[in-house]
């Protein structure tokens, strides 16, 4: 049987001035799978994530969420996706409670609905006691649990979530990871952008590696990890990695800084620790 994709890429080019920051992307994701964007950072992730959802037009290239152009109708496209939003985009003067609320609202959703939806999103995301306090004060795990309610609440399609584990922790991740994984079972696509390899293995089916603003591999889990741990893959694929430089001078214990007669160092900046006293104390 043809699988439906959930999302195609094609030949997707972003260049701010002169750096090409997404250069030819193609990426097929089918529907009812987790697909887990890794890559260095800058290496082209949220620049991706963001022509696919609507955000950030291409110079170059096709995003279609089923089969619909995303940039020839975006209203159609996003009415199928479930964005989280970053922390500093959330309405944070709303308690947890009314941010999901009208975030459902804002969808089209009838307020005793969303209400309801909200309660079960705040429980099931261990955040039922802070229903009341103002997303401002919020921690920054919190932060994410909300964003990522937020992004569930009118029950789209696909989710796409950026470092959604980002600051939150293990009981909750795991709360967050079954969740996800029960969406998926039902026919949901999540699209996660990680640098957590571990857990990119754990929660996804299909991976794709991005450097450089290309995509190096790309496939199920097993397919890209080509026999190795995935994260032995990824290194192999991006490299970067290098012997690590002790720095002498960062010892914690090492050699005291040397008193030096020169009240000025090589870079001209008067040293405070070398200034005689009487000049230091203005009298
Ligand atoms: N608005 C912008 N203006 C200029 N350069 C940008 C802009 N957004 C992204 N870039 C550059 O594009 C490249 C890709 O950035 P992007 O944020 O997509 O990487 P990423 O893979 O998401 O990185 P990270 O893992 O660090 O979040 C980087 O070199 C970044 O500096």
């Amino acid at each position: 049987m043809q699988e439906t994709l959930a999302v195609a890429l094609q030949g997707l080019v972003k260049r701010f001035g002169t750096k090409v920051a997404v250069n030819n992307v193609h990426l097929e994701i089918p529907q009812g799978t987790c697909y887990g964007l890794v890559g260095p950072n800058g290496a082209g992730k949220t620049t991706t994530l963001s022509m696919l959802t609507g955000m950030l037009r291409p110079d170059m290239g096709n995003a279609y969420v089923f089969g619909q152009d995303v940039w020839s109708d975006t209203a159609a496209a996003k009415r199928q996706l479930g964005i989280m939003p970053e922390a500093d985009q959330l309405f944070n003067r709303l308690t947890g409670l009314q941010l999901l609320v009208y975030s459902g609202m804002l969808r089209g959703m009838k307020r005793d609905v969303a209400t309801e939806r909200a309660h079960d999103l705040l429980q099931a995301f261990d955040l039922q006691g802070d229903a009341s306090k103002l997303v401002v004060d919020y921690s920054a795990g919190m932060t994410k649990k909300i964003a990522l309610a937020t992004a569930m609440i009118h029950a789209p399609k696909i989710l796409v979530l950026d470092e959604p584990f980002e600051s939150v922790d293990p009981v909750s991740s795991a709360n967050i990871r079954d969740i996800l994984q029960t969406y998926v079972r039902a026919g949901g696509t999540v699209i996660v952008s990680s640098h957590v390899m571990g857990l990119v293995e754990k929660i996804c089916t299909h991976v794709a590696v991005i450097a450089h603003g290309q995509v190096l591999a790309s496939g199920t889990v097993a397919q890209v990890a080509d026999g190795m741990d995935l994260e032995e893959r990824f290194f192999s694929l991006v490299g970067g990695r290098h012997e690590s430089q002790g720095f002498a001078w960062l010892g914690g214990v090492g050699e005291q800084p040397v008193q030096d007669e020169a009240a000025q160092d090589e870079s001209g900046f008067e040293s405070t620790q070398n200034v005689p006293a009487q000049n230091a104390v203005q009298q």
